[in-house]
């Protein structure tokens, strides 16, 4: 089984280079595929599990995908088919978001149904409803969603019950094609539905208002490929921002954009830790003594859901009572049971978790429960007594290249492993082993 082993104790110092987003970088592929002419050139993307399975299932609709050297290049231009099968989507929910490409491009697209996962019931009820408005009948059985429309799909005005990101981002794809004016109302604000905008106007759409409350489309007869370059991982920076400050460390987290980690920048300075945005990124020095704070999950400009087991880490080191409250998923508390058996000190109450710091943590093995859970456990682990071992990485490959790499760059004592029996010293021995490869590359 594959592992990773930390030992707690060392503080981290040096720099450490963000990848582009995983959140804004899917979206953009999904979008490739309403080019019917030309070719997209997709840069800064960042080698993870999810890119490689949207690009399956970009090839598995008959697209021609390249990805290599950090870019993706995509050619649409074939006559696409309309389909993704649960085989994906099983693997990753965002592949639902080629239904409103395919939709808007072809006036078909049958995808299997998401399901649930780990962190709730994830329904894509709004993003229907969208397709709906603008013309499409959509029927769902068989596992699958199926929508369609007699030519091209229509304008319309579209008012979000809540600011889902898929639905924003599945919505505005398909109003870039459809005949006349989109309006979609009380839509998510986060920054890789700016990127995704940005890509859909080099592409040739007629789209204003991403990053406010309200999008207004034009839709236009036929998209083309372009050339763009994904906006930084706001999460991995966040998470590198925990790891300095859990171990009083000093790092330079470079091409972080403080901007996009306002909510995140503020809870940290609240806690002690200091915070300076440099030229090409953000240093972040953690301090002696982590002050308690409490936080609540909203959609941006809130504080992310996806830091939320992060910073669950980094307050369980807090002097005090800290209490985290999730309002984005009904069902993200997963990790709270693996944080216990390091010995972490809280309790869940409904949609919130207390935590009582700081938390003697002991090194234990302990299982991911999603992508942020792999991320919260690790960095807990840094500061933990003695080994703390955690498994079910696929959850982590999601969405961190490299995890363990980069954290012993930066002076963690990690290692990742391919086999259960260590040894402490051979553990080391190759921690030390890997820092060097990595600081080769
Ligand atoms: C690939 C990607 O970008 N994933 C991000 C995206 O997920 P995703 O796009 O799935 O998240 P949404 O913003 O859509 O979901 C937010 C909430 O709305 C609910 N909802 C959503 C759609 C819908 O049709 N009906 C409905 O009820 C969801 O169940 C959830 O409770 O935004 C989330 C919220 O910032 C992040 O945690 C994910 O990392
Ligand atoms: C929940 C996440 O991603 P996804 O929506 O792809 O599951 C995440 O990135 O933390």
């Amino acid at each position: 089984m594959e592992k990773i082993i930390v030992r707690g104790g060392q503080q981290l110092h040096g720099t450490v280079k963000i990848e582009g987003a995983k959140n804004a970088v899917l979206p953009v592929i999904a979008a490739s595929a309403l080019a019917s002419e030309g070719i997209s050139k997709i840069h800064e993307v960042p080698v993870l599990a999810d890119v490689y399975t949207i690009n399956e299932v970009l090839r598995n609709m008959n697209a021609d995908v390249v990805f290599e050297n950090n870019t993706v290049t995509v050619d649409a231009s074939n006559k696409l088919t309309t389909e993704a099968p649960f085989e994906y989507v099983r693997k990753m929910r965002a592949s639902v978001l080629v239904l409103g490409p395919l939709l808007a491009r072809y006036g078909h697209a049958k995808v299997a149904m998401p399901g649930g996962c780990a962190i709730g019931s994830r329904p894509i009820d709004l993003h229907l409803k969208g397709f709906e408005a603008m013309g499409a009948e959509v029927h769902v059985g068989n596992g699958f969603v199926e929508a369609s429309v007699d030519g091209r799909l229509h304008g319309a005005k579209i008012y979000l019950d809540m600011p889902s990101v898929g639905a924003t981002e599945n919505i505005l794809m398909a109003a870039s094609l459809a005949e006349g004016k989109t309006i979609i109302e009380n839509c998510a604000k986060e920054p890789e539905i700016v990127d995704l905008a940005n890509y859909l106007n080099k592409m040739g759409a007629k789209v204003v208002g991403a990053g406010t409350e309200t999008i207004r489309v034009e839709g236009v007869e036929k998209l083309h490929g372009a050339v763009h370059s994904i906006i930084p991982d706001r999460i991995e920076a966040g998470t590198f921002m925990v790891a300095a400050a859990i171990t009083g460390g000093n790092v330079l987290i470079k091409n972080a954009v403080s901007e996009h980690l306002r909510p995140v920048i503020s809870k940290l300075e609240e806690m002690n830790v200091k915070v300076i945005a440099e030229d090409n990124g953000i240093r972040v020095i953690g301090p002696k003594h982590l002050k308690a704070t409490d936080i609540k999950t909203l959609p941006y400009p809130g504080f992310p859901t996806d830091m939320q087991s992060q910073m669950m880490a980094l307050m369980l080191k807090a002097e005090g009572t800290s209490v985290i409250t999730e309002t984005v998923f009904e069902n993200r508390f997963m990790h709270v049971e693996e944080f216990r058996r390091m010995n972490a000190k809280m309790k869940i109450e409904g949609r919130s978790v207390i935590i009582e710091g700081p938390s003697d943590l002991q090194g234990a093995e302990v299982a991911a429960t999603d992508l942020r859970a792999a991320a919260a456990l690790i960095l807990a682990g840094l500061v933990a007594e003695d080994y703390t071992r955690v498994t079910e990485l696929k959850h982590l490959d999601r969405g961190y290249v490299d995890f363990a790499g980069k954290l012993a760059l930066l002076g963690a004592d990690i290692e990742r492993v391919n086999d259960d029996v260590k040894t402490t010293e051979a553990a080391v021995e190759r921690t030390n082993f890997s820092a060097e490869k990595f600081a080769a590359k």
